[in-house]
């Protein structure tokens, strides 16, 4: 098992990666147990797989589940259903010193993290990631959000949870389009911070994808590691070292908003997509060769994630995507930060990206190939 601190002044915590981690739950989690009781905010697939084996644990430690089931899918991520959860958790009569344990992938984390971070102005919760994204990325560093009418992550909050148990067994029973997502955001600490990290998949994709055991734990390992070096240095992205880890977002969030959020684009494959865009938009401004564009282009379209932009088939303009991109976070008095490329494992945020030549990019890209 790997264990991988998070260190934030007075609210450091543990990222724990192995196996069998659910089924030891009541041990691992036990200083977040205080009650005879546990709430457990649940992803419904997650739990038909893996609420057998959470309940087990807990009620052999003598704690009963009170379990909430969130409807799969980036619906979720609403006001209707922030509203319906907390409703729930006060009825559960959690109180601040409590922990709420999120079970499922980055739609469950999130918006369990957001509830408790507003419940009676905050509680704790402990994250229970069950899919490749949400071990390696979303589980991590306390971003908490859900989507409104005007785009991604638009209302939420930074609120760290007080432990993550990552445990690879429950990534057996997801779908491989999910595995190829989250391997898209394993991809990117290589592409935006570590030219070894990146060679080690470009050779290892396969058994990656194949949740071959040992490549699997050094994967999701070295990629939580990544996440936490960044987010110790700059919890709530104001140093502009956070950032880095939206690269491939600016072009992906709009590419979810122009696909409505829907299952024809996952959150991963947009990254993944992104990333691609953010590295031939580098080479095309000269930053960095051409070949470099190719191989990040390569690893995507290798991993079974979408490389092309026109192979969505999107009704749309440059100017329609670029339109999305002004909700984007980043944006700093009226203009928006991009995350480029330097080289592969050289990110950097750039302030003078043109948004019309973005625009302009995009169209050649929505009309290629
Ligand atoms: N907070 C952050 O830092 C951060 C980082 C990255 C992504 N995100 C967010 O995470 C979300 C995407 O997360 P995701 O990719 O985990 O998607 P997800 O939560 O929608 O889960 C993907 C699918 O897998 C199913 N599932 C989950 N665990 C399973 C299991 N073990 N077995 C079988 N099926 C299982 C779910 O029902 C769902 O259909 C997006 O909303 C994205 O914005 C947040
Ligand atoms: O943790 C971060 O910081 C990230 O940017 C991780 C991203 O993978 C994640 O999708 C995040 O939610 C995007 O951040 P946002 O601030 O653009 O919503
Ligand atoms: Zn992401």
């Amino acid at each position: 098992m790997a264990l991988i601190p998070v260190q934030l002044a007075g609210r450091s915590y543990e990222v724990r990666v192995g196996t069998g981690l659910l089924y030891d739950l009541a041990v691992e989690a036990k200083p977040f147990l205080r009650k005879r009781y546990a709430c457990i905010v649940a992803d419904a697939n997650a739990r038909r797989s893996w609420g057998e084996t959470v309940g087990r644990s807990l009620e052999a430690a003598g704690i009963a589940p009170r379990w909430y089931d969130v409807a799969p899918g980036e619906a979720s991520k609403s006001w209707e259903s922030l509203a319906g959860l907390t409703d729930w958790l006060l009825k559960q009569n959690v109180e601040r010193g409590d922990h709420v344990f999120a079970l499922g992938g980055g739609v469950v984390g999130d918006l369990t993290g957001f509830a408790c971070a507003i419940l009676k102005r905050g509680c704790g919760f402990v994250q229970l990631p069950t899919t490749l994204l949400a071990q390696v990325d979303s589980s991590v560093g306390g971003k908490t959000a859900i989507n409104t009418s005007a785009g991604k992550n638009l209302v939420g909050a930074f609120h760290q949870p007080s432990l993550v148990l990552a445990d690879l067994d429950t990534l057996s029973t997801l779908p491989s389009r999910e595995v190829r997502a989250g391997y898209a955001e394993v991809l990117k600490y290589g592409v935006l911070g570590d030219n070894d990290f990146f060679e080690w998949l470009e050779d290892r994709a396969y058994s990656v994808l194949a949740l071959q055991r040992q490549s699997l734990e050094e994967a999701v390992a070295r990629s939580v590691r990544a996440k936490a070096r960044i987010v110790a240095e700059d919890e709530r992205e104001t140093s502009g070292a956070r950032a880095l880890l939206n690269l491939g977002h600016t072009f992906g969030h709009a590419l979810e908003a122009e696909t409505g959020f829907s299952d024809k684009l996952l959150h991963g494959e947009a990254v993944a997509l992104g990333m691609v865009l953010a590295a031939r938009y580098s080479a095309r401004q000269g930053l960095m060769g051409g070949e470099d564009a190719e191989r990040v282009t390569r690893a995507v379209d290798a991993a079974g994630l979408p490389a092309e932009i026109s192979a969505l088939d999107l009704c749309c303009t440059g100017a329609a995507l670029t339109a999305h991109m002004l909700h984007d976070k980043k944006m700093d008095a009226g203009s928006l930060p991009f995350v480029l490329l330097r080289g592969i494992g050289a990110a950097y945020l750039d302030g003078e990206v043109n948004l019309a030549d973005v625009a302009a990019f995009l169209d050649e890209q929505l009309q290629a190939h």
